[in-house]
C-alpha cells in the first residue's frame, strides 16, 4: 500500500518549506503571510446567518440507511453517534495526537515529510495553491509509522503504534459500513462493487490517517487553520477535539460549523464516493478555522479504494437519462489530477470523458 500511493508524489513533489515555520505559541500579532483577505481564497467569507445544522445521526437507529442516503445527498457530510468506536480508543488518539504536536519543533522537524514524499510531518498539502500560509500543523501516517514513531518517541514509539493500530482497525470497519448504508440508499448493494470482495468488507481498501493540530491564534478571524477544500478520498471519517474549527459549506446556506460532540465522529463524502455515485453525493467543500483561546486537533482517517483501481460511476446509476458524469480513473490518477487542479480537479476530468463513453 504505502509504495502505490506514495508514487503519486514522487511524480507530483510539492515544495512548502517548513523552515519558516512560526513558533505558532509565542506571536502576539499575526504575521502578514498569514492574515487571509478574501482576495486570497474565494471562499473566505460567505459565512452564514442559517440556523441549519449538519445531520446528526444515530447509527442505531432503525431508519439508519434513510438518514445517512438523505445526508449524503443534501450535504455530503453527517455526524454520528453510537458507531461502535470504544471512546477510549478515541481519547488514546487524541493523547498521541496532543504528545506528538506538543513535541518541541526540532524533534517534529526529524520526521518531515519528503517533497515528493507522502507519511510524516509538515504543513497541509494544499498550501502549495495559496499565497498566505495556514494556521496549522499535520502528521501524515500511510502504512506503518514504526519508523517516524520511534524518532519521535525512542521509548514510548510501541505504545503509540498499536493506537494506530487499533484506530485503524476500528476505523476500516465503520468506513465499510457507513459505504453500505450509503450506497444502499440509491439501490446499489454487494453485488455491484465486486472490489469489496467476498466478505463485502472492502479489505482492499486503502487508508491514511492525518492529525491536524491548529494553534491558539492571536487574530482568528483573519486567519486560516486549513482553507476550503474536498477530501480525495471515498469517505472521511474525522474525530475533532472539544474545539469548534470545522465548516462545512452548502450552497444556498454558506458556511455552516460543526459543533464537537464528545465521543461523535464526522463523516464527508469524498470526490471518488461523488463519481462513483454518478454525481447523486456531492463531496463537501469543508475547511478549519481556528480559535483563540484554545488549541484545536483533528485525526482524519482518510479512506479510498485500492489506489489502481478503475473508479467509475456505478453502471447501475448509469442509463440513457444518466450519463456518466466522469470517466474512469485510479485513486493514484485522481491524486495527481488533485496534485495540480485542486479544487477544479472534478470539472477538469468531466471534460475529460471520452466521447465513447457518453450515451
Ligand atoms: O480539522 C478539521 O476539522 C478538518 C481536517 C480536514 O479537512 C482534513 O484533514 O482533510
Ligand atoms: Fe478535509
Amino acid at each position: 500500500m504505502h509504495s502505490t500511493l506514495s508514487d503519486v508524489f514522487i511524480s507530483h513533489p510539492i515544495h512548502i518549506p517548513l523552515s519558516n515555520l512560526p513558533d505558532f505559541t509565542s506571536l502576539r500579532h499575526l504575521p502578514d503571510s498569514y492574515t487571509w483577505t478574501p482576495k486570497d481564497d474565494l471562499f473566505f467569507s460567505a459565512s452564514s446567518s442559517s440556523d441549519e445544522s449538519l445531520p446528526f445521526i444515530d447509527l442505531s437507529d432503525p431508519h439508519v440507511a434513510t438518514r445517512v442516503g438523505h445526508a449524503c445527498t443534501t450535504w455530503g457530510a453527517f455526524q454520528i453517534t453510537n458507531h461502535g468506536v470504544p471512546s477510549r480508543l478515541l481519547h488514546d488518539i487524541e493523547f498521541l495526537t496532543g504528545s506528538l504536536f506538543r513535541l518541541p519543533v526540532h524533534r517534529k522537524l526529524k520526521v518531515a515529510r519528503k517533497d515528493d514524499g507522502i507519511s510524516g510531518y509538515g504543513v497541509a498539502r494544499i498550501a502549495s495553491f495559496f499565497n498566505k500560509q495556514m494556521w496549522s500543523e499535520g502528521f501524515t501516517v500511510v502504512g506503518s509509522p514504526f519508523d517516524d514513531f520511534h524518532k519521535l518517541w525512542p521509548m514510548h514509539h510501541l505504545k503509540y503504534c498499536e493506537i494506530i493500530q487499533e484506530y485503524e482497525e476500528h476505523m476500516q470497519k465503520l468506513a465499510a459500513k457507513l459505504m453500505w448504508l450509503a450506497l444502499g440508499s440509491i439501490g446499489v448493494d454487494e453485488k455491484d462493487i465486486e472490489w469489496a470482495g467476498t466478505s463485502s468488507d472492502f479489505q482492499g481498501a486503502q487508508a491514511a490517517i492525518q492529525l491536524n493540530h491548529y494553534p491558539i491564534c492571536p487574530e482568528p478571524d483573519r486567519a486560516m487553520g486549513l482553507a476550503a477544500h474536498t477530501d480525495s478520498t471515498l469517505m472521511t471519517i474525522l474525530y475533532q477535539n472539544d474545539t469548534a474549527g470545522l465548516q462545512v459549506f452548502r450552497d444556498d446556506v454558506g458556511w455552516v460549523t460543526v459543533p464537537p460532540v464528545p465521543g461523535s465522529l464526522v463523516v464527508n463524502v469524498g470526490d471518488l464516493l461523488h463519481i462513483l455515485s454518478n454525481g447523486i453525493f456531492p463531496s463537501v467543500l469543508h475547511r478549519a478555522r481556528v480559535n483563540h483561546l484554545r488549541s484545536r486537533f483533528s485525526m482524519a482517517y482518510l479512506w479510498g479504494p485500492p489506489s489502481d483501481l478503475m473508479i467509475s460511476p456505478i453502471p447501475k446509476l448509469v442509463d440513457p437519462l444518466h450519463s456518466p458524469l466522469y470517466p474512469s480513473l485510479t485513486w493514484k490518477q485522481y491524486l495527481a489530477t488533485k496534485a495540480t487542479h485542486f479544487n477544479q480537479s472534478l470539472s477538469f476530468i468531466r471534460n475529460y470523458l471520452p466521447s465513447d463513453q457518453i450515451f
